[in-house]
């Protein structure tokens, strides 16, 4: 059995040696998170070099994901590096201060005290530090510690509820949008955005830039989630970003609307990952715990395309065991039945285009005939993404000649790239050397049934209008059942 569920993983100082990031992804990882708080310009360009040469030797491909920082506040340095705060102590944000000390600290976002007022809460470090404001003067929010603890420098601040007036997009990510495009990023994540209007103006930048990124909206403030659907229709993925999310919204909320986004996300054939503490204690620990085995594995049964590590790859001790649990518990979890959130509406919603409906063909006939393998001969993937919202226990090989279209691929549950068909263009050759591609990468044997889907005329982007069933290494491609059901094409059944 092939692992379906994608992994990601969040590159930073314990996975910058490429002895361990090749490990790293030969445990599994498919696509790395480069977090764009931290490190500079040349670094990204450098990690995202590093990994495409590492997954190249490897035979591999890794995408990789750009994760903008978005206007996360943050607090200030502190003259020791840190300070403990104990309850009922009083403090003091200030933006004007430089360098912060036991009775106050600075702030990276000036608007913050138009933003506050007294009873408003707000939560440091997600959620670890507590504090109430008590007042505002000019600069300066007293506040006093309904929670205290460790507080070290650079620590982001949310405020209960949501409502900060911060954009989306701050000037450091109109510039990171541009090193995104030089890094050739396969996804660009917007943090903190509101609407989908925050999703298209980046897109819009990226565009600019002449960037090819999917955008990600990740979902983190509570605005987001009652914009969930104009979000969802402006971008190409979303991220359940729970780190901030369970700050705003509270804890207790986040499953929920974890598997309401997950839902939500694959009815509107959009890509979606799960992520943020999934493996926290793997940070300093070489087995997570049940909890985190459960959670990964819920996580698989909700249908996410993908489980993300955050500081337990880029600053834990067991990056390589990290990801290789994460594998065990997702394959583990894939062998139970899962919920099919996609056939029982397929009935009743029109395919969106001829992909689609060509891709509801193929993933129904996977579905109730014997099928070893669905192969999509494609070159933007939109049909491997059609086909991948759809819950199946077969492997979908995404075969393109697309270096960007392949490692935009590596996030689809259940899609695996395969390099194929450079300046081919007879569709029976293709076909037959594609059937011949598989065998040799013995993902498929001889008299296996399999399904081929492909656009013709070939080397067009978007066009896949055709399904064809084939018997292995028979009389290519005319056995019986081949003659009797298959070789549908649909002539533009819909009139698009
Ligand atoms: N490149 C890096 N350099 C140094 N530390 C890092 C790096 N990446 C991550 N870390 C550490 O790992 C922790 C978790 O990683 P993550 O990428 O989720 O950071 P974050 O700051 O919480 O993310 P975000 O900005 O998206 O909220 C960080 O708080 C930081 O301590
Ligand atoms: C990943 C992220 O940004 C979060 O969980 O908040
Ligand atoms: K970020
Ligand atoms: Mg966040």
């Amino acid at each position: 059995m092939m692992r379906r569920t994608k992994i990601v993983a969040t590159l930073g100082p314990a996975s910058s040696n490429p002895d361990i990031l090749r490990q790293m992804i030969e445990a599994g990882v498919d696509v790395v998170r480069i977090n764009f708080s931290h490190g500079t310009k040349d670094e990204h360009i450098a990690s995202a070099e590093q990994v495409r040469s590492l997954a190249h030797s490897l035979g591999r491909t890794v995408g990789v994901l750009a994760d903008l920082q978005g206007p996360k506040i943050r607090i200030g340095k502190f003259a020791q590096g840190k300070i403990t705060l104990k309850a009922r102590d009083e403090f003091i944000l200030d933006a004007e201060c430089e360098l912060g000390n036991q009775e106050r600290v600075g702030l990276d976002y000036r608007e913050l005290p138009n933003d506050v007022e007294a009873g408003t809460v707000l939560l440091l470090d997600d959620g670890r530090i507590v504090l109430t404001v008590t007042k505002v003067r000019e600069s300066e929010i007293y506040c006093e510690v309904l929670q205290g603890g460790i507080l070290s420098n650079n620590k982001g601040i949310n405020r209960k509820g949501g409502g900060l007036s911060a954009p989306a997009l701050t000037a450091k990510d109109l510039q990171d949008i541009k090193t995104a495009t030089i890094l050739r990023a396969d996804y660009l994540a917007v943090s903190f955005p509101r609407s989908g209007e925050d999703i298209r103006r980046a897109r819009a930048l990226m565009q600019e830039a002449q960037g090819h990124s999917l955008l990600m909206a990740k979902i983190e403030r509570s605005e987001a989630i009652l914009a969930l659907d104009d979000i969802l229709s402006a971008s190409d993925a979303i991220m359940v970003a729970r780190g901030d999310l369970a700050v705003e919204v509270g804890d207790a909320a986040v499953p929920a609307l974890q598997k309401r986004m997950i839902r939500s996300a694959r009815e509107a054939n959009k890509l979606v990952i799960t992520a943020t503490q999934m493996m926290e204690s793997m940070i300093s620990n070489p087995i997570p715990t049940r909890a985190e085995v459960s959670d990964v594995a819920n996580a698989v049964l909700d249908g996410t395309d993908a489980v993300m590590l955050s500081a337990e790859s880029a600053a834990g001790q067991y990056p390589v065991e990290a990801v290789a649990a994460m594998a065990r518990v997702c394959l583990e979890a894939e062998k139970e039945y899962t919920v099919n959130l996609s056939f029982r509406r397929s009935p009743d919603t029109q395919p969106v285009s001829i992909e689609d409906a060509i891709a509801r063909a193929t993933m129904y006939t996977a579905g109730s005939l014997k099928i070893r393998a669905i192969a999509a001969l494609t070159q933007s993937g939109v049909t491997a993404l059609f086909m991948s919202r759809r819950s199946s226990k077969v492997p979908i090989f995404a075969l393109s000649p697309q270096e960007d279209t392949l490692s935009k691929v590596t996030l689809f549950r259940g899609v695996y790239p395969i390099k194929f068909g450079q300046g081919l263009c007879d569709p029976e050759i293709i076909l037959s050397m594609a059937e011949d591609e598989l065998l040799r990468r013995g993902a498929v044997r001889n008299e296996d049934l399999i399904i081929m889907t492909i656009g013709e005329p070939v080397g067009k982007a978007g066009g896949t209008n055709t399904m064809k069933l084939v018997r292995v290494g028979g009389s290519r491609g005319t056995t019986q059942i081949t003659k009797e059901v298959t070789q549908q094409t649909f002539s533009d059944p819909l009139n698009l």
